[in-house]
């Protein structure tokens, strides 16, 4: 994949060049004895104050830092954690106060302001239509993107082709994802759903504390807080489909510091770029909130990538899932034409129980 220019990089990007330009001037300015004009380190890192967004933006920065050690040893940059309303209101449902744009709009706005010089997101919080003079400046590398499983008793047998068989009928399962709830009710439309909020560590202890039976959570974030143990089953996506950009983090910048973007297209992972285009090109064509029960997972395999979508009603009820393939050029188009073949096979009614204020 290395190599892959992508139609939406429409500068040419000189990663090294853009490389040594900040590392020489980050070792200028530490023998300078005038205060430095133009850039201000240190570079100012802004995320949510999770314990998952604090390993992403030390994972991002490692990432940075080995492409330009310089910046390391100058301690270059100074993290900032931003408190956001979807960290703060525990007790709703994300469609209920408003979706995705609640994880990032103080992060948005201490971005565009200048308080802060870029932003460490998990993708998949990330709303697919940024504040205008926002951009995403870089895809990291994936982690696994399925979901996983997890039990209270974990003493249980569990058949992974039949994963939800052991629980008990008319279980109550923790789970505030829409998507999530509906692929499961697809298969058990017996189990019963209960909020189960707050950072991973609080739902693994409440669901531990006997609140629920079962509740899912991306792998990618267990395994990053080192917590992955705690996984009775990983869910394969064809039982449950990810949701767009999960296990990948994504940085933004302003639009205008071509400087930054330029150094951080340096780490950007192609593959990771071209699989969260196609997926978020699908979410943003069907709804782009997450007020509906939608997934979206692409990979490229053999230089082909495969683009599944899904859409179902909330009780899951209603399940639709389609694929596409095609060049990862193509990635935004696909994700943009699989979105119009599931809307068109989705009953009307679909949409306006989305659309419910
Ligand atoms: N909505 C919270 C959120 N945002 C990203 C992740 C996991 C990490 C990732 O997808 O990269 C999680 C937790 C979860 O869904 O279990």
């Amino acid at each position: 994949m290395n190599g892959l220019k992508l139609p939406f990089m429409n500068a040419p990007v000189l990663p090294s060049e853009a490389l040594q330009r900040v590392a020489a001037e980050a070792v200028r300015r530490s023998h300078a004895a005038e205060p430095p004009t133009g850039r201000k380190l240190p570079l100012r890192v802004g995320s949510r104050a999770s314990p998952l967004a604090l390993v992403q933006t030390r994972n991002f920065l490692t990432r940075l830092t080995r492409f330009c050690p310089v910046l390391r040893d100058m301690g270059a940059f100074q993290e900032y954690q931003i408190s956001t309303e979807g960290d703060r209101n525990l007790v709703q449902r994300l469609a209920e106060i408003g979706g995705k744009g609640l994880f990032a709009k103080e992060i948005h706005e201490a971005l565009a302001a200048g308080r802060i010089d870029f932003a460490v997101h998990s993708l998949k919080d990330l709303e697919t239509n940024l504040p205008p003079g926002l951009v995403l400046a870089c895809t990291l590398k994936r982690e696994d993107a399925r979901d996983a499983l997890i039990l209270r008793d974990r003493d249980v047998k569990v058949d992974p082709q039949r994963p939800y068989d052991c629980l008990p009928e008319g279980a109550l399962i923790g789970c505030a994802s829409v998507r999530r709830q509906a692929q499961m009710l697809h298969v058990r439309p017996d189990l019963r759903f209960c909020l189960l909020r707050g950072n991973v560590q609080t739902r693994l202890d409440k669901l531990r504390a006997g609140a629920c039976e079962a509740t899912l959570l991306a792998l990618a974030g267990l395994r990053r807080l080192g917590m992955e143990d705690r996984v009775d089953v990983v869910l394969e996506p064809d039982q449950m489909l990810p949701a767009s950009g999960q296990g990948i983090v994504g940085v933004t910048v302003r639009e205008s510091d071509l400087e930054l973007r330029e150094l951080l297209s340096a780490i950007e992972d192609p593959e990771a770029r071209a699989v969260s285009t196609a997926e978020r090109a699908l979410l943003a064509e069907l709804d782009g909130s997450c007020r509906t029960p939608i997934g979206g997972y692409a990979r490229i395999e053999n230089g082909v990538l495969k683009l599944s979508g899904m859409i179902a009603s909330e009780d899951g009820t209603f399940l639709l899932r389609r694929e596409i393939e095609g060049a990862p050029l193509e990635a935004a188009r696909l994700g943009t034409e699989l979105a119009d073949e599931l809307r068109r096979d989705t009953p009307a009614h679909i949409f306006d129980e989305m659309r419910r204020p």
